[in-house]
């Protein structure tokens, strides 16, 4: 059998979009998208997506990291499914769908190569030691670093991800730099189980940790830059909740093919 797939990519976190809006989901081989997302054997790509059609939503969004299983919430997989739904006519300028961690509001450019994209509200930031952990949909631990260029981040990020307090659920650990106008961040991220090129609530905390961090209160707006790219952050935040969250970056149809399954 022939299924047709899409490769988008957002700052360079790239995706497998399969559309099954038209024959309905109901089968979900785990080994087959490890495969199909492996560099060497397959297509490669940090993720999949199923987009599937939904009776109170525009789409529904199902995402699966790199090792095939299904993963929690995915900034930018949920910018690149966006552009995906406005490639396949489902939805125009504006759009509400439902992910694995509620629905998601977001907006798309005439060209429908930008979205910005709503993420979930966050009131619960922690400290372990002087990193900051807290969940913008997926787990993220936030650490400062000097010098991140030459950090060894695939080593150091792998090291905390699999240390005893996060081993068992894992984290995607980022690595934030102060820069005069912008932060510079890196990702090991859980699932890939290796450095991405970006990662879209993983830049989504680091906004939020550093905003907590200096004490930076109303309307916060951050402008980001990661290995693929340049993204950007807003949200409101009152000293206890981060609210009107939004990430907000390029998505882009890279190209489309097809694969066998016997
Ligand atoms: N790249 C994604 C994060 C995927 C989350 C995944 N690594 C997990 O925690 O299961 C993003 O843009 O937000």
């Amino acid at each position: 059998m022939k299924i047709n797939f899409f490769k988008y990519q957002g700052a360079g976190n790239d995706f497998i979009l399969i559309d099954h809006t038209k024959d309905g989901l109901n089968t979900v081989d785990n080994k087959l998208i490890a495969n199909l997302c492996d560099r060497r054997f397959g297509i490669g790509a940090d993720g999949l997506m199923y987009i599937t059609s939904h009776n109170k939503f525009d789409f529904e969004m199902h995402y699966f990291n790199a090792d095939g299983k299904l993963g929690s919430m995915c900034g930018n997989g949920g910018r690149c499914i966006v552009a995906f739904a406005k490639h396949l006519r489902i939805i125009d300028k504006e759009t509400n769908f439902l992910a694995v961690d509620g629905p998601h509001f977001a907006r798309i450019s005439e060209n429908g190569e930008w979205v910005d994209l709503q993420m979930i509200n966050v009131d619960d930031v922690k400290l372990d030691n002087d990193a900051f952990v807290l969940n913008t949909g997926s787990p993220h631990y936030v650490a400062f670093k000097d010098n991140l260029k030459n950090f060894d981040v695939f080593a150091e990020g792998k090291k905390i991800r699999y240390n005893e307090t996060y081993s068992k659920e894992g984290i995607n650990v980022n690595f934030v730099e102060e820069q005069r106008d912008h932060l510079f961040v890196r990702t090991y991220e859980r699932g890939v189980e290796d450095e991405t090129y970006a990662c879209g609530t993983g830049v989504t905390a680091v906004a939020m940790a550093v905003a907590k961090h200096k004490k930076q209160s109303g309307h916060v707006k951050t402008d980001i830059k990661v290995l693929g790219g340049d993204l950007k952050i807003e949200f409101d935040y009152n000293d206890e909740k981060f609210s009107n969250v939004f990430l907000c970056g390029p998505a882009k149809l890279v190209f489309e093919g097809e694969f066998n399954v016997r």
